[in-house]
């Protein structure tokens, strides 16, 4: 479904991405961990061609890439309808299918009754929400998210989990700095620092050693036996 080969992007001077490769063969959830400046962002907005890269990335055409929160314009004077409606690309040629689809996505998220709410107006768990649910409404072959967990109150986390995780066709990508909802949505775990550093199931970061690999993090120190601890007791 996403295939990865000698993929590398640099800025200016500065290579970000160094020889990536990285394959996922089928529906299901990967969450794409690394430090600040790993890459994962980079990687994401790769695969989406929204930048310049040398090497080979083969993903669906049928994508959607929920940026960070923070990145998207807030202050526009629209509505959550008209915001949702337009991720529905598919629908465009016909203007009440894109509706009735938005419509459909918003009410996925549970937020239906907010359509004609001013985005402004919105919190940050239903500002995620609602970028949710704009990348949902084509029903993407591949969703990238770029850190959904951030900024978002528990509930709202825990929503967008149960969301994500019953979209059986879709291969889910999630950048995230954050382990228990890494651990709670994904099957498959990709190390990411600068290339990718290691790839497996939940029980791969149960290896002091590939913490101080892929974050720099000494194997011995506190935070690292308290990550491997919860990994543990998610296995
Ligand atoms: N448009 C750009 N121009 C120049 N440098 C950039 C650009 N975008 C990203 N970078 C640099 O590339 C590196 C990787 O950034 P990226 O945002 O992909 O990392 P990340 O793993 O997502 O980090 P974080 O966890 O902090 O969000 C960083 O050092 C960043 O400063």
């Amino acid at each position: 479904m996403l295939e990865i080969h000698n993929l590398h992007v640099n800025f200016g001077a500065r290579t970000v991405l160094d020889n990536v490769h990285l394959h996922l063969k089928q529906p299901g959830m990967c969450a794409l961990l690394g430090p600040n400046g790993a890459g994962k962002t980079t990687l994401l907005r790769s695969i989406m061609g929204l930048i310049p890269y040398r090497g080979v990335v083969r993903a669906p055409s049928q994508r959607a890439y929920v940026p960070q929160m923070s990145q998207f314009q807030w202050s526009y004077p629209m509505t959550c309808l008209d915001v949702v409606k337009t991720g529905a690309i598919r629908g465009m040629w016909r203007r009440s299918k894109a509706a009735d689809q938005a419509q459909e996505a918003l009410e996925l998220v549970q937020m239906g009754h907010l359509h004609d709410r001013s985005i402004a107006a919105l919190s940050g768990g239903q500002r995620q929400r609602l970028l949710l649910a704009r990348a949902l409404v084509d029903q993407p072959e591949l969703l990238l998210l770029d850190e959904p967990f951030n900024g978002v109150d528990v509930p709202s986390q825990l929503l967008i989990q149960e969301v994500i995780s019953g979209l059986e066709d879709t291969l889910v990508v999630i950048s995230t700095h954050d382990i228990p909802s890494a651990l709670a949505t994904a099957q498959t775990m990709v190390l990411l620092n600068k290339q990718v550093v290691a790839q497996g199931s939940v029980q791969l970061l149960q290896d002091p050693a590939l913490w101080e690999k892929g974050f720099g993090l000494s194997a011995q120190s506190s935070m690292v036996r308290a990550y491997v601890r919860q990994v543990e007791e998610a296995a």
